[in-house]
């Protein structure tokens, strides 16, 4: 069992306002080789935190106290030099809109291979190999590298974007909402393309949803975040089976059967406010 990220008390608030936490005293840690989702509706601080990780918080917010461990180095005020060698190469990131992170001018094949360039020094044929590897392992045929991305189906543009975070085989992976955009059935191809990836290259992934469908399908550990705060943390199974924070239990009510028949319900705010007071 390797610890790969821990983060304690993390807060974060605007600069102009150091007094209104967006994120409060949030802490967990990530394994290798194992997937955390951080689940919790709109504006829950899932985004922030993830963003804190990277260091790329807007320059209109800041960390309050709190630290953010990778790999057993403390991250939290690292330099922009630090954090950049680290992101790409050690920390790999997925958005939710592949379209709007790939550039439209340049062939996918290009864009995969920027980073391996930039971070491995590869150039030439051995460039070339490993971008149709990449290719090869997020189930694009490798013939397909002098595409552009308006050539691409949405899916095929959100495995491009996967072939970009794994290219030089990061430790962590960070997914934001990475199938939020695409179609149910294109949905779950890339949650078990992610999820096999993070088995074979043993990564650890901190996955970010508002589903808990999704949580189902790919956690080992959730994490609950409620208006900046952990309501409920631990072993899926543990708070499927047995959720603690009526929060929790609202999220797992709109999760629909099987049969994808059962209505979403709305969480009923002020029946929470009672319960989680
Ligand atoms: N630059 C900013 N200045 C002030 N408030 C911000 C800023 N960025 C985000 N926020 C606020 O912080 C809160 C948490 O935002 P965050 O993006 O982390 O939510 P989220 O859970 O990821 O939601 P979503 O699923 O919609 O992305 C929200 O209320 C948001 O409006």
């Amino acid at each position: 069992m390797t610890e790969l990220l821990r983060i304690e008390n993390l807060t974060i608030t605007p600069k102009a306002e150091p007094g209104r936490a967006l994120v409060s005293q949030v802490s967990f840690a990530l394994e290798a080789g194992k997937t955390t989702c951080i689940v919790g509706e709109s504006g829950s601080g899932k985004s922030l935190t993830a963003l804190a990780v990277m260091g790329l918080l807007s320059d209109q917010l800041q960390l309050g106290q709190g630290n953010i461990v990778f790999k057993g180095f403390n991250i939290t005020h690292a330099s922009h030099a630090e954090l950049q060698r680290i992101r790409g190469k050690e920390i790999g990131m997925i958005f939710q809109e592949p379209m709007t992170s790939l550039n439209p001018v340049l062939t996918i094949g290009y864009q995969i291979g920027e980073s391996l360039a930039q971070h491995l020094k590869l150039t030439g044929a051995a460039l070339k190999a490993r971008v149709a590897d990449l290719l090869q392992q997020v189930g694009i045929p490798p013939e397909r590298a002098g595409s552009y991305p308006d050539e691409l189906s949405g899916g095929q543009r959100q495995r491009v974007m996967i072939a970009m975070s794994i290219a030089c085989e990061p430790a962590m992976l960070i997914a934001d909402e990475p199938t939020t955009a695409l179609d149910v059935t294109v949905q779950a191809q890339i949650l078990k393309l992610l999820d096999d990836l993070k088995t074979r290259m043993h990564m650890g992934m901190l996955f970010i949803t508002h589903d808990f469908g999704v949580v189902t399908d790919i956690a080992d550990n959730v994490v609950v975040m409620f208006r900046g705060e952990i309501v409920e943390s631990g072993p899926v199974q543990d708070v499927l089976l047995n959720p603690r924070h009526p929060y929790t239990r609202a999220l797992l009510d709109c999760v629909p059967d099987a049969d994808g028949k059962k209505p979403l319900k709305p969480i009923d705010y002020a029946w929470l406010n009672a319960g989680a007071a």
